[in-house]
């Protein structure tokens, strides 16, 4: 086994529309290894927070199926107040918006003592307080002994993301997930906040889910990165091969609509990820997004191939695509 830290094994999460369950994340399996940084790109409605919901094991009201393993620990399988112990302890997320993150009436300082009191019991009140103050060095807040007494509206966006992060690793996580954690802030913290959650990846050596819609986000930080579309994973690389060797259609149309030097035109991909409840269930979900590819080149049930070693892609589409504005441009210029 080695290295290996998380195992999520046959993953479905369906949520409950009407009379019936839908699956928003649909038969995921990856691992993440100790010390990684695994990126989750797709775009929004492709099932990124509905899987970082179901390891942290917040979402109540879901049906899971499948096996979520922590060390060899089925989260999946773990009642209410085994998840909570959990959750906070060897188990972190960082969220979106600091601000809906943090209790608006409690003072800095007590919003991190409170998880160390929580998960770190034995800890003498001064420990306690030496270990606030060394989070928030951590993280990077100056002057921490003034800042512990602030409240969170006293702060800018970057700092309140700074105290989450340090609630995140106050027990010393060994899985964090970040959600978007640079969405809500100015790009100049961004590079800040990302720089930090890097640094902590090497201090407290854990294994880290980014998820972002940002590919500019995940080719900084990310060693492998996952493509997520429609609830199941499309393509899934080291950071170097999903870059320089894309392949799923979905992957390149992402890689394609980012601005990039000497590039003259952007790609647009076509269409929405569609509703959960209008999902289609059978063959290429990318399907409907690429009309132009003939239906022949899509596998009846499309399944995640090796093509080389770690490099996985589903359906065979990838073998016969090409992007519409090419032909467009060639048929303008003459070529046949
Ligand atoms: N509690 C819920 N009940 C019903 N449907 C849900 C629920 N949570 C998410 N969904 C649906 O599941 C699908 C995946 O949503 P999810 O939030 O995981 O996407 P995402 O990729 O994280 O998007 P975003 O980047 O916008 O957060 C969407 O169609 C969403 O509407």
């Amino acid at each position: 086994m080695g290295n290996e830290l998380l195992e999520i094994k046959n993953l479905t999460t369906s949520f409950r529309i009407g009379d019936d369950y839908f699956a928003a994340v649909d038969d995921v399996t990856l691992t993440l290894n100790k010390n990684e940084i695994l990126g989750i790109v797709g775009e929004s409605g492709s099932g990124k927070s509905a899987l970082a919901f179901s390891i942290m094991g917040l979402h109540n009201r879901a049906k899971i199926e499948g096996n979520i393993l922590l060390n060899n620990q089925d989260i999946a399988k773990m009642s209410t107040s085994q998840i909570n112990k959990l959750r906070g302890d060897d188990l972190a997320m960082i969220f979106q918006d600091p601000l809906t993150a943090l209790n608006p009436l409690m003072e800095i300082g007590d919003q991190i003592a409170e998880t160390l009191i929580l998960h770190q019991p034995e800890l003498s009140q001064k420990q306690r307080k030496e270990r606030v103050l060394e989070l928030l060095n951590l993280v990077g807040i100056p002057r921490p002994e003034h800042v512990q007494q602030q409240f969170p509206h006293e702060l800018s966006g970057g700092m309140r993301q700074r105290v989450v992060i340090a609630i995140a690793i106050a027990n010393v996580p060994e899985l964090l997930i970040a959600d978007e954690p640079t969405t809500a802030l100015d790009v100049t913290i961004q590079a800040q906040i990302l720089d930090l959650i890097r640094e902590l990846k090497e201090d407290i050596h854990a294994g880290i889910i980014l998820i972002t819609h940002d590919l500019g986000v995940v080719a900084e930080m990310a060693d492998r990165v996952a493509v997520m579309y429609a609830g199941q994973i499309v393509e899934i690389a080291d950071i170097h091969t999903l870059f320089e060797n894309p392949l799923h259609p979905y992957t390149k149309s992402l890689l394609n609509s980012v601005p990039t030097e000497g590039q003259d035109k952007l790609h647009v991909i076509q269409g929405i990820v569609p509703s959960l409840k209008n999902l289609p269930r059978e063959g290429c979900r990318f399907a409907s997004r690429i009309p132009w590819i003939d239906q022949s080149a899509h596998e009846k049930n499309p399944i995640l191939h090796e093509v080389s070693s770690g490099h996985f892609v589903r359906c065979t589409c990838h073998e016969h695509f090409y992007f519409s504005d090419d032909i467009k441009e060639e048929q303008a210029n003459g070529v046949s």
